[in-house]
């Protein structure tokens, strides 16, 4: 029964197998950090302390055994003897290897690997001493050629000729050229390692092949392929071949002669890695790299023409650069460099996760799944875990204080993993072996004398071979055999099985290449099974997509019909009240309507009441007007006995006095009216006052000149007339004494109504009046006034003061009686203008502003 892979590693020991070998290289700490936190305490254990401060004070050390330490003082070719050395040995014996070189990042993990051009690595190191060693047995170039499943094809002449053409145009048409004279430069700078083995098989031929290839975000990219400059590089699938070892489909595999070709290729391939980063914005020590190097050797003394795939021997090393161990927090990274980060780690921690179920197996005989199928990474080293070759690994450490965390990680995972077992190698058929069996095979034992193959590898040779052995020819007697009939029956077996055996292989060539169609068919179908399984998938993103936009949209076509229902209710309910509000307003109109009525006809009442009140004032007046008028000729009567001389100074001043009194009561009633604010009396008032001031008048013939109250201007009118009937006769006195304020009018206004400017700056005003009186007598009015500025910029007189100025004269009979004459005319005329005073004046009153 078959034993998993499961139940093999459970059933690992030291003696069925070997440790994985870990390796530990310390850098010099970084310039200007002194301090480190590692002490190597023997060759193969170093001491990890614990930096002060970080837990509470108490310095920790820990203890780690690898197989080996190397110092910050080792150089580059002594780590590369203890490193990488025994490794191309086994190369060259046929035996295959992968080494790891682990760490954080700026550990030394590509100075150890590729290193400076004067200080080189383990790879460029490599190259020298395996061509250093069989850079001389190469055998023809491209006799051989990948068939990119692990295997090689012998190619006949005619091919190699083809072949060769080919590389050349490709060479040309490469995009990406070594640069020759760098490369030279770097030949001439470069440190070169002389080292040569001894150990190796001087009657073959070798043939070196490389590839190099990358391992980002778990996808494989080959860095030898122009693919990669294409600003979606296509990555590379992983592949199984017949015997279950992983290989990387379609991966370019070049054939190498020397160490600088080959140094050249890796620089192509680095150069290459960076262009490829840049168009993936990524940086190159968030990849691994791999770089294999594959020696096929065979036998020198085979004819090319008779070389088969049995006749080779092919080893291999793997050189792996992995990407920077860091955690995601301690490298501050976001967005893409997450992920990405999210991927190194993922494929590392699966590394690990490998080498520690591995070892949990081995220590506790259980068969727990070994993940490598969880990352590339794993996937592609799965055979090396079953026993294909040896594991190493370097664990690159930087022994600064502050990575303290992560050197533990580091220190820790090598201390794992230097304790798994991974089952041991087959030793390789020695290709002089073959040769023996071969000849024994075709010629029988005797062939070769001398040889003596193990008997091992014999039975292991035999179990393939298929043909019989030899018939003894010794002839005998005793026997009575025919050796010669033996031989001739023996013959003409192997002869039939011969031509047997060369039908079932040209039907297993023709079965091979059936299945190599098939498997390109397979290939085929997995390309694009797996661009049917990306449409899908795109597909199923979309119709996902798509779901949940329905779903939203049947979401928000839900909030919408509510919303809709809520609005129609809403509408619904404000067209009631809409209604409602209708009634009322209609129901208000009806009762404006009614109010209005009600207030026209409480109005018309009213006009009534005041129309009736009017009347009645109006017959008052006119009563009042009769007792007036009444007075009036009791006036006349006096006038008349006046005239007729009969009348003494006695009289006259008592009148007078009568009329000042009077005069007075009219100026105190008077009010100040505001003529810029239209403050003006009422009608009623107005004709009052104006009735009172006539009847003043008439009785004194004083009529001031100008006043604010715009009636007055009529009343100036009315009193024109007999005010300058002698406009001749003036108080001298009063003027040439200069006693009395007089108004300072502008010539031209000629005694009409000032203007505000006139008197805009006194304070006093006066208004001279002039009349004779009953004798003839000139008698002068100064009608005294202060003028008010009001805030408003107007203007008003107040007038507060009356002085008359009068004289006598003797009396003369017939002055008097002439006298007497023209005072009753004065009344005749003074009574004519009674009837019209009492109406409102014709004119429109005149305004003025003061
Ligand atoms: N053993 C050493 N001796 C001298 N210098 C060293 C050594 N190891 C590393 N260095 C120096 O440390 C620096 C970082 O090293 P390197 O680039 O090899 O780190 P790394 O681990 O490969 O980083 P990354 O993961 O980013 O690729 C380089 O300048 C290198 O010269």
């Amino acid at each position: 029964m078959k034993k998993t892979a499961a139940t093999r590693d459970a059933a690992l020991n030291r003696e069925t197998g070997s440790p994985v070998e870990v390796f530990c290289r310390l850098r010099p700490p970084p310039e200007g950090e002194s301090e480190t936190c590692i002490k190597v305490s023997s060759a193969t254990e170093l001491v990890l302390f614990s930096p002060e401060g970080l837990r509470n004070g108490i310095i920790k050390e820990s203890h780690y055994e690898f197989s080996h330490i190397l110092t910050d003082r080792v150089t580059q070719q002594a780590a590369f003897k203890e490193l990488c050395l025994p490794l191309i040995d086994d190369l060259i014996q046929g035996k295959s290897s992968v080494l790891f070189t682990y760490g954080i990042t700026g550990s030394g993990k590509t100075f150890t690997m590729m290193g400076p051009l004067n200080n080189p690595g383990l790879i460029p190191r490599s190259f020298d001493v395996l061509f250093n060693t069989v850079g001389n047995l190469l055998g023809k170039k491209f006799l051989l050629r990948s068939d990119r499943q692990n295997g090689y094809e012998i190619l006949s002449e005619y091919d190699i000729i083809t072949e060769r053409s080919r590389k050349e145009i490709f060479t040309k048409n490469q995009r990406i050229k070594p640069d020759i004279i760098t490369s030279q430069q770097q030949q001439v700078q470069r440190t070169l390692d002389t080292t040569q083995l001894s150990n190796f098989n001087q009657n073959c031929l070798y043939f070196v092949f490389v590839t190099f290839v990358e391992v980002y975000n778990n996808y494989i990219y080959d860095l030898f392929d122009d693919d990669i400059l294409n600003k979606a590089p296509q990555s590379k699938q992983l592949r199984e071949d017949a015997r279950g070892r992983p290989y990387i489909k379609d991966v370019k595999e070049i054939e190498v002669r020397s160490s600088e070709e080959a140094i050249e290729l890796l620089n192509i391939g680095l150069k290459r890695r960076r262009i490829a980063h840049t168009q993936l914005n990524t940086e190159s020590s968030r990849s691994h790299s791999v770089l294999s190097l594959r020696l096929v050797q065979f036998q020198a003394d085979i004819p090319p023409t008779s070389l088969t795939r049995e006749d080779l021997m092919v080893s291999q090393i793997h050189l792996v650069d992995l990407a920077g161990s860091e955690r995601v927090n301690r490298a501050k990274t976001a967005g893409d460099r997450v992920k990405e980060a999210g991927n190194i780690n993922s494929s590392l921690m699966v590394l690990r996760q490998c080498f520690e179920i591995l070892r949990e197996n081995q220590a506790q005989g259980i068969n727990k799944m070994v993940p490598y199928r969880d990352a590339k990474l794993t996937s592609f080293f799965k055979s090396y875990f079953d026993g294909e070759g040896k594991i190493r690994m370097i664990l690159c450490v930087n022994p600064a204080v502050d990575g303290y965390e992560e050197i533990q990680h580091a220190l820790k995972f090598g201390d794992l993993t230097k304790d798994v077992i991974v089952p041991r190698a087959p030793a390789p058929i020695p290709l002089r072996n073959r040769n023996i069996l071969r000849e024994i095979a075709n010629n029988g034992p005797d062939a070769v004398p001398n040889q003596s193959p193990s008997p091992m590898v014999f039975q292991e040779f035999h179990s393939t071979a298929l043909i019989a052995p030899f018939p003894r020819l010794e002839y005998s007697i005793e026997t009575d055999e025919d050796p010669i009939n033996n031989l001739q029956d023996h013959l003409t077996k192997r002869i039939e099985e011969r031509r047997r055996l060369t039908i079932i292989h040209e039907q297993e060539e023709y079965l091979r290449k059936y299945i190599l169609e098939l498997s390109m068919e397979y290939d085929q179908c997995l390309i694009e099974h797996d661009e049917l399984r990306k449409e899908n998938e795109q597909q199923s993103k979309t119709i996902k997509h798509l779901q949940t936009r329905i779903k939203l949209l049947e979401k928000s076509q839900n909030d919408y019909v509510k919303t809709n229902s809520n609005y129609e209710r809403d509408i619904r309910t404000l067209k009631s009240q809409m209604e409602e509000k209708m009634n009322e307003i209609k129901q208000l109109k009806a009762d404006r309507r009614k109010d209005k009525n009600d207030f026209e006809n409480k109005m018309r009442v009213k006009i009534m009441d005041v129309e009736q009140q009017h009347l009645n004032e109006l017959r008052n007046k006119e009563l009042q007007m009769k007792e007036l008028e009444r007075q009036h000729e009791d006036k006349l009567n006096i006038i008349r006995s006046m005239a007729s001389g009969m009348c003494d100074q006695t009289t006259s001043t008592t009148t007078t006095r009568i009329a000042h009194a009077e005069f007075a009561q009219i100026q105190t009633n008077v009010q100040v009216y505001d003529i810029e604010n239209n403050n003006h009396p009422t009608a009623t008032q107005s004709l009052d006052m104006i009735d009172r001031i006539q009847q003043y008048n008439r009785v004194e013939m004083i009529l001031p000149r100008s006043t604010p109250i715009e009636q007055i201007p009529i009343i100036h009118s009315d009193c024109q007339g007999p005010v300058v009937a002698h406009p001749r006769q003036q108080h001298r006195r009063s003027r040439s004494t200069k006693t009395l304020l007089q108004p300072q009018f502008s010539k031209k206004l000629g005694g009409q109504q000032p203007e505000k400017d006139d008197i805009g700056r006194t304070t006093k005003y006066v208004l001279t009046h002039q009349n004779l009186d009953s004798n003839g007598e000139v008698v002068t009015d100064l009608v005294k006034g202060d003028v008010l500025h009001s805030v408003g910029g107007g203007v008003n007189v107040i007038f507060n003061d009356i002085e008359r100025l009068t004289c006598q004269s003797p009396p003369n009979p017939l002055v008097i009686k002439k006298r007497a004459k023209s005072a009753e005319r004065l009344l005749q005329e003074t009574r004519t203008p009674k009837s019209s005073s009492r109406q409102p004046p014709e004119v429109p009153p005149k305004r003025f502003r003061i």
